[in-house]
């Protein structure tokens, strides 16, 4: 899969782009504050309908202007097909093949991307909840339809939560409608954990490949799920639906007490193991460096696995953060098959070979300099 073609109206300090891309590699330089990030952002929104940096989409229209557009001419398995996704201050419009999509896991999937950014390092050090986007974002890249059964969680979990902080405040004393949330929110929780199940298990097996190579075969990557319930990767959807509603009927009076839902998906974390010792706790600085990438390059694998077409790779600000021996293992595992887009401030530290073979493209204050 590759993007022919971009266009930009209106998004953040690009008034009007128009540009063609290399299936290939394609390396984006420019000097600080000029639009590199913006312009790999735009990529990623054009596949996700959202930014990776930030929730709100008001930030993507020029600051002056009232909308923004970016169009993306698609090319999967020969096919060309376009993409659009449309800003105003009321609200997004996704377009694909000129059609409004109004559910998002109509529209996600149509372009498969994986990015690679600074703040990708957060996800071993950082919070839980970025481990959670992580998984969130690939599994619903992957299969649409978990994005549905997550956005149907979270909005049950919501009236849920409110309703445990009026028990809490002794506003009501409906636990009859405490426990019908709790059913419907557990069907929604089975299908999203055994889903995670399935995705920690073939992201494992590509991970550790990915490691040991990398690490030049000292090091073995692990990742474990870290449920709140006591559920396992061995469970099935039913077993994890019994198991969750046991583990509700335990907790209820203690979530009332508390106010909110102490179990399920929102609570999940992952763990990371390098040769048996958790990254995050004892890792080096490397070593989480090269866990963070082996889990993006998985992904790659992963999408692969499961699309049979590979997903554009956006690498923004992290190749010349990485040294010799893990630039070439990851250039040569995207070689000739991957999409890929680069951004740096200098060429300096990029290896030869990727600017051999790259369509560079200059970028200054919002524009691609011929
Ligand atoms: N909504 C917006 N409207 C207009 N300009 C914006 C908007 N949002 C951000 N900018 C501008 O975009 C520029 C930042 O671009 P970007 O983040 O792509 O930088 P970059 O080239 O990646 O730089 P660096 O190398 O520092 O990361 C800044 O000058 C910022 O003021």
């Amino acid at each position: 899969m590759h993007i022919q073609q971009l266009s930009l109206t209106n998004y953040r300090n690009y008034k009007q782009l128009s540009v063609q891309f290399d299936d290939k590699i394609n390396v984006i330089i420019g000097e600080n504050a000029q639009g590199k990030t913006n312009l790999m952002e735009s990529i990623y929104v054009l596949g996700f309908s959202k930014s990776h940096r930030t929730t709100k989409d008001k930030e993507l229209i020029q600051w002056d202007q009232n909308y923004a557009k970016i169009e993306g001419s698609i090319v999967k398995r020969n096919r060309q097909f376009p993409l659009e996704i449309q800003i105003t201050n009321k609200g997004k419009k996704a377009k694909l093949n000129h059609l409004e999509q109004r559910r998002l896991s109509d529209y996600i999937g149509a372009l498969n991307i994986v990015m690679f950014a600074p703040e990708d390092l957060n996800l071993v050090k950082g919070s839980p909840q970025i481990r959670r986007r992580f998984i969130d974002m690939e599994i619903g890249q992957i299969q649409p339809v978990y994005i549905y059964h997550l956005g149907q969680y979270v909005k049950i979990l919501k009236q849920r939560n409110h309703l445990l902080k009026q028990l809490q405040k002794r506003r009501t004393d409906d636990v009859t409608m405490l426990r019908v949330l709790t059913e419907q929110m557990t069907e929604h929780a089975a299908i999203i954990l055994e889903k995670r199940f399935l995705f920690m298990k073939h992201l494992r097996k590509w991970a550790n490949e990915i490691h040991r190579g990398i690490s030049r075969g000292i090091e073995d990557l692990d990742l474990q799920y870290a449920a709140t319930a006591e559920v396992s990767e061995s469970d099935n959807k039913e077993k994890i639906r019994i198991t969750l509603t046991e583990s509700f009927a335990e907790v209820e009076t203690k979530e009332i007490e508390r106010g909110t839902t102490l179990i399920g998906p929102h609570r999940d974390d992952v763990v990371f193991y390098v040769n048996g010792k958790n990254v995050q706790t004892y890792g080096s600085q490397g070593q989480q460096r090269t866990t963070a990438l082996s889990l993006k390059l998985a992904e790659i694998e992963l999408i692969y696995q499961e699309t049979k077409d590979y997903p554009i790779l956006l690498l923004d600000d992290v190749l010349s953060e990485l040294d010799d021996y893990r630039q070439s293992h990851l250039l040569d595992t995207i070689e000739g098959k991957v999409q890929t887009f680069v951004s740096t401030t200098s060429v300096d530290g990029i290896h030869h070979q990727t600017l051999e073979k790259a369509e560079i493209f200059r970028i200054d204050q919002g524009k691609i300099l011929e």
